[in-house]
């Protein structure tokens, strides 16, 4: 069913068959059965697995789709307590689960103490023993869930994020979340939610429900507690389809009685629509996942617009240096909220332009330049908003005097073809080929709004500031002439993302040339983890609210201007860790916030804290404030506390850390960045600073990007 992915991890694999149980569930609609993977070792040979009776009911695809394989606990504990920390019979399951293909095998968790094995030894060999499988694992298509006995406490947090520290957040290793039923009304609502929302960002892609976790509701079906559908409804805001759902467990509810949930595995008939016995519950996440604030969350344009990006690296596109092309035009021509923002910033700047005079003076001309003009959709905006300025004052009518000056002579190409084609463009645009830097216009010509979007995901990144103030300094625009944007600021917040981390370290595997092929010059390690990169960030945690960096308005005194830039941004301590800030697919929320800063309170500054592994950038600019009559303005933002809701032109950018840097509980993380320019590039430096809660310097980065010797953006 589309929507929701859930399997079952029934409490018994009968008669050791996975064949019987994978069929029963899928005709239910579940999507994958987990259960053990090791029979016992053979007793004529010790040294092989023993014999299945389910290998000859299964086809390969079944076992690579459909099956999750569980690593015994018995193993897992003889290993934890070992002492060496290895184990030959994990590795056996292991092997054996590469073999059949498997898509996951999962762990049971971090054993419980023994009185042979302290805590921490335990702990060290499971990370150990998790460590050497990820490593094993790298290149298969098996990837490792490692099941977490989830409570909202610190505790909880504290020993995933050591395991996953000690194993430098290995890419095939990934959370799966067990919910203890019965014990949640010893915690609140709030406690989960912050928790979850802070596990999120090390990696969670599975969540177990036990059957003995849900109520009975008056007929017999099975339902959850108030505070227990709010957490599921949050994590399917918050992760929807990325989110696997295990139903485990014993079949605990009979609604219409016993007989009725009988599942005869031997000849697969059961009662009607409920071949698995577990239809119910499954039926039960479906009436969750179908509630009409899931749904907004999930089930929209933006989102669907979004859904093959989430979480997916690219380079930061670079216009000045680059031609784009016709497709990448037409994507960004898409976006429902940047055109008609920028529309109104024009008709406001000639609403201002009217009340000051200006339009009279000039008998009724209106120049308007727009610089970076692509296939000409600002350029239609523009004449939209003239359109609308002359509908409403039939009496003091303007005439456009339209310019539209492009370097891309691809693009310029279409530009002349609307100038010929399109009706309200016939003898209104004149086009100029040319770089703005050097472009040259007549006295008469010169701007009195200059329209331009040459912003990036972090604002000033595609060099925004370098080529307005190239086309001011060329004598494009008028002394009096208004810049639309008027001005854009940059900011930066911690960022926790394993996932973001792991598929920045594996862009160092990846060709530095595009055509070069498998032997081709690898990226390497370095320039792959101190490059930003553009995504659309889903499984992550912005721990702090964004902070600004850089802020650059247009036009301006250009006597002795210089772009180059350094901010320090200190994120003080918030027991919150980013819950309420719009992570996933949610929004910024100040309900969700309060209900953080609470957590905060309670906690009372014990041990928790929070794993960095980078760092996200993202923009908020001001199209345009009205000067007369108002203060009407026009913004464009993906700032999350800013944010354009329904635009998707930018993803933010992602700063990744070298290392991942532990922020303790009460302590501060300052955030060194630097924007530095040469004659032919741009590019920015990068450094944090972890404080505990005394000030003692706690952590530091080195200096990512030291002279633009990983990336930088061409001039
Ligand atoms: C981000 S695109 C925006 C295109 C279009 N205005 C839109 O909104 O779809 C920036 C455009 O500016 C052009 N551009 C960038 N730097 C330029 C420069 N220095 N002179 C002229 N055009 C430039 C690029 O070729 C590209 O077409």
């Amino acid at each position: 069913m589309p929507g929701l992915v859930i399997g079952l991890f029934p409490d018994v694999v009968q008669h050791g068959r996975y064949d019987h149980h994978l069929s029963v569930a899928k005709a239910d609609g579940l999507s994958f059965v987990i259960g053990p993977l090791a029979q016992q070792p053979s007793p004529s040979n010790p040294g092989l697995l023993s014999p299945r009776p389910d290998l000859k009911g299964l086809s390969g695809s079944e076992w690579s789709n459909g099956i999750v394989g569980l690593i015994s606990n018995t193993a897992v504990q003889a290993c934890c307590e070992s002492t060496h920390g290895t184990s030959q019979a994990i590795s056996d399951e292991v092997e054996w689960a590469m073999h059949m293909g498997v898509p996951a095998v999962m762990f049971p968790p971090v054993p419980p103490p023994s009185s042979s094995s302290p805590p921490s030894t335990l702990l060290e060999n499971y990370a150990r023993m998790m460590n050497s499988t990820a490593l094993r694992v790298a290149g298969s298509q098996t990837g490792v869930w490692m099941s977490v006995n989830f409570t909202p406490t610190e505790g909880c947090y504290r020993e995933v994020s050591r395991v996953l520290m000690s194993c430098e957040f290995p890419s095939t290793v990934s959370l799966n979340l067990v919910f203890r039923g019965g014990e949640e009304g010893e915690y609140g609502l709030d406690e989960y939610l912050v928790h979850l929302n802070r596990m999120i960002g090390l990696g969670v892609v599975g969540i177990t429900l036990p059957t003995e976790g849900f109520l009975t509701n008056k007929k017999g079906y099975p339902t959850l507690s108030k505070k227990m559908q709010s957490v599921v409804e949050f994590v399917m805001k918050r992760g929807g389809e990325k989110i696997r759902w295990v139903l485990s467990g014993q079949k605990a509810h009979h609604p219409g009685g016993e007989d009725a949930n009988m599942v005869d595995v031997g000849s697969q008939s059961s009662s009607e629509g409920n071949h698995s016995g577990y239809l119910h519950y499954l039926q039960y996440l479906f009436h969750v996942r179908n509630r009409p604030s899931v749904v907004a969350v999930l089930d929209n344009e933006e989102a669907s617009a979004e859904r093959g990006y989430l979480d997916y690296l690219q380079a930061p596109l670079q216009p000045l240096a680059d031609n784009l092309e016709f497709m990448t035009y037409e994507t960004f021509e898409k976006d429902p909220v940047k055109y008609r923002n920028y529309e109104n910033a024009v008709l406001l700047a000639m609403e201002d332009g009217s009340h000051e005079g200006k339009w009279v003076a000039q008998g009724g001309k209106v120049n308007i330049m727009v610089v970076g003009a692509g296939r000409g959709p600002l350029v239609q905006a523009s004449l939209n908003a003239v359109k609308r300025f002359n509908d409403a004052n039939p009496i003091n009518r303007v005439t456009p005097n339209m310019l539209a000056v492009e370097k891309n002579k691809n693009a310029v190409v279409f530009l002349h073809s609307r100038c010929q084609l399109e009706e309200d463009w016939v003898g209104v645009v004149r086009v100029i080929t040319s770089d703005m830097r050097d472009a040259m216009v007549s006295e008469s010509d010169r701007a009195d709004i200059v329209v331009s979007e040459l912003l990036g995901s972090f604002g000033d990144n595609e060099l925004s500031p370098e080529c307005l103030d190239g086309a001011q300094r060329s004598g494009l625009i008028r002394s009096n002439a208004v810049s639309i944007p008027t001005d854009y600021v940059s900011f930066i917040a911690p960022l926790s993302s394993a996932k973001l981390h792991q598929e920045a370290k594996a862009q160092a595997y990846v060709s530095t040339d595009p055509g070069a092929g498998p032997m081709g010059q690898p990226f390497g390690f370095l320039r792959a983890m101190e490059t930003p990169y553009v995504v659309r960030t889903h499984s992550g945690t912005q721990t702090h609210s964004e902070k600004e960096c850089f802020k650059f308005s247009h036009p301006r005194d250009l006597d002795g201007a210089d772009n180059q830039r350094y901010a320090r941004a200190t994120f003080e301590a918030d027991g919150a860790y980013g819950l309420g800030l719009g992570s996933g697919y949610l929004r910024e929320d100040e309900g969700l916030r309060d209900v953080g800063r609470d957590v905060d309170g309670k906690m009372g500054g014990g041990e928790g804290g929070i794993v960095v592994h980078g760092l996200t950038g993202t923009f908020d600019s001001l199209l345009y404030k009205k000067r007369t009559g108002g203060k009407e303005e026009e913004r464009i933002s993906i700032a999350p506390s800013t944010f354009s809701v329904g635009m998707f032109s930018w993803f933010p950018l992602f700063f990744p850390l070298r290392e991942p840097m532990f922020l303790p509980a009460g302590g501060k993380m300052a955030v060194s960045i630097w924007r530095i320019k040469d004659d032919k590039n741009v590019w920015y430096e990068w450094a944090v600073e972890v404080e505990d809660r005394e000030g003692r310097i706690v952590g530091k980065s080195n200096i990512h990007n030291v002279n633009g010797r990983s990336y930088k953006v061409g001039l």
